[in-house]
């Protein structure tokens, strides 16, 4: 069954405290950074706390560490240090397949994710996706903004050429993406409406920087009620039309063909992995 990554929460791996409280919240996965959110000076520290950290039970949070850039002095140390231990090792400021040959040399065994925050690294989004050693991609909005030199906006339009592009790459591959960061910790309706946004998109959740978004994001990024109601209902009626010779069954006024029933069974075997998540 595909795990659930509607929430994805961010923790520095110098904060102790953080990486211990992450134990109990409710992500359904983590990933300890060892890239932007650490200074320089902390880098070493960090990937001691951290090595410590995931010898704590997680449950069945997925667990997935950020190392730095293979292009700096630490990130070689972090990939060799982390080849083992965690769920997925994630490359930042992945521009190119290659970038992803030379971590998969220094991580034989784990399965890889790519940050996808670099103006190359959009253009290059179908190669990338399609590397063999690739489980999921993260899209990097702030970098992405930074290089792109775009204004911050609700509606993130000048964004919207690199998200769908990378969806639609990880769509080819079959590969899980997530959505960009909201940098507003505080500002609930503004996280509300950008997960909305990813939700519609097609994004299987959101990265998040601080555990009081974590409620938003697993809410917006489940199956509704309503949508589980319609699901069960198009499978009745489909199969119940198929019984009787037809291809296509009416459900609501709207038409329902095989390809709505793939959709709807997607839709309750998210749920089903969602429910086995908190139990
Ligand atoms: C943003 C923060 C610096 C705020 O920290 P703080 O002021 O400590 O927040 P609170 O006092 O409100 O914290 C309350 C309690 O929650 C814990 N906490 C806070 N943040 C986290 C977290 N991320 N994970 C787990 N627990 C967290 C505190 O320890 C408090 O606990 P308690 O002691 O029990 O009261 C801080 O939230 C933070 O550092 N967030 C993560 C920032 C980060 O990782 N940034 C890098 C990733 S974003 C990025 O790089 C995206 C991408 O690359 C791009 O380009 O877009
Ligand atoms: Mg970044």
């Amino acid at each position: 069954m595909t795990l659930p990554y509607r929430s994805v929460l961010y923790i520095p791996a110098a904060n102790a405290r953080a990486m211990e409280k992450a134990q109990t919240l409710a992500a359904d996965a983590i990933i300890f950074d060892l890239e932007d959110a650490v200074a320089p000076t902390e880098k070493a520290p960090a990937r001691d706390l951290l090595a410590a950290a995931l010898l704590a039970d997680y449950g069945s949070r997925a667990r997935i560490v950020r190392i730095n850039g293979l292009d700096t002095e630490w990130g070689e140390g972090d990939a060799r240090a982390f080849a083992r231990g965690a769920d997925a090792v994630l490359v930042p400021k992945v521009s190119r397949a290659t970038d992803l040959d030379r971590a998969a040399e220094l991580v034989p065994d784990t399965p890889l994710w790519a940050m996808m925050e670099t103006a190359e690294g959009m253009l290059n989004a179908h190669e990338i996706a399609r590397h063999p050693r690739l489980q999921g991609m993260v899209m990097g909005t702030n970098d992405l903004a930074k290089e792109l030199g775009a204004r911050f906006r609700a509606d993130r339009l000048p964004l919207l050429a690199g998200l769908g592009t990378c969806l639609l790459a990880a769509r080819a591959h079959g590969r899980v993406i997530v959505d960009g960061v909201f940098n507003a910790f505080k500002d609930e309706d503004g996280l509300r409406a950008e997960c909305e946004q990813g939700r519609d998109m097609g994004f299987d959740g959101k990265t998040l920087i601080h555990p009081a978004q974590l409620a938003i994001a697993n809410e917006v990024f489940a199956p509704t009620e309503g949508e589980l109601d319609l699901a069960r209902r198009q499978i009745d009626a489909f199969a119940e039309a198929k019984a009787q010779g037809k291809g296509v069954a009416v459900v609501d006024g709207r038409i329902v063909e095989n390809l709505h029933i793939e959709t709807a069974r997607a839709t309750l075997a998210k749920a089903e992995a969602i429910a086995l998540l908190a139990s």
